[in-house]
């Protein structure tokens, strides 16, 4: 079992889905978010949920959250509120709409984190997946600086702090779902592998 904490970021607009995708099924859950935090429970000893409002889940879980007086959605809300919320150094972070992203990549990137660097973030051929990663304290300041300054490149502020990138070769495992299509993508990926 992994020991960091784990924030699944479900609090997003879903504007190109056209519909929330955190509470799309999932395989034989009502709802993605309760997939992902089915799964990732196995791995990690605390799993918590990123989102506007709790109410919006109909099962058990630690949910943390976004700032109500922060009318923004971006995952800088998220990251402030995890910070906020968390007394551990570091957390894993991962997309709600991720849900192939499996043990052996999380390990390794927990594995290669360390308590010197800011991020330690997956790269693959198609770029770096801000979303599927480890976030350390050092970088709380920053983000409170993204949120006065109105920019929320999670890219950019990880250009800017002490990466730790680590590459996988493989981005079948990265699909991440942002429009319809991708769902169905997904849908298709889970009867036709072992995930
Ligand atoms: N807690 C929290 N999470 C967020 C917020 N905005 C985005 N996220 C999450 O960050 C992740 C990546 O964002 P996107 O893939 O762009 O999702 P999205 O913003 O809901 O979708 P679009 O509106 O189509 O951009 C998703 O898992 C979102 O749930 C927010 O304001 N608060
Ligand atoms: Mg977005």
């Amino acid at each position: 079992m992994f020991d960091i904490p784990c924030v699944i970021f479900a609090g997003g607009k879903s504007s190109r889905m056209g519909e929330d995708k955190a509470l799309l099924p999932f395989a034989s859950y009502k709802t993605l978010t309760e997939y992902q935090y089915t799964r990732l429970s196995k791995f990690f000893t605390n799993v918590y949920i990123s989102c506007k409002n709790s109410k919006n889940f109909d099962f058990s879980a630690q949910f943390i959250e976004d700032n109500k007086a922060v009318k923004l959605f971006a995952p800088t809300a998220g990251f402030l509120a995890a910070f906020k919320t968390l007394n551990t150094d570091a957390f894993f972070a991962l997309s709600v709409d991720a849900p192939f992203v499996d043990e052996i990549i999380i390990s390794k990137l927990i594995h290669a984190d360390d308590p010197a660097v800011d991020a330690t973030i997956a790269r693959t051929p198609e770029g770096l997946q801000p979303l599927c990663g480890i976030y350390h304290r050092s970088l709380e300041n920053e983000f409170q600086k993204m949120l006065e300054e109105e920019n929320h490149k999670l890219g950019y502020l990880l250009k800017n702090a002490h990466t730790n990138t680590i590459t996988f070769h493989d981005t079948t495992p990265f699909l991440n779902m942002n429009h319809p299509d991708d769902y169905k993508k997904a849908l298709q990926l889970l009867k036709t592998s072992n995930y």
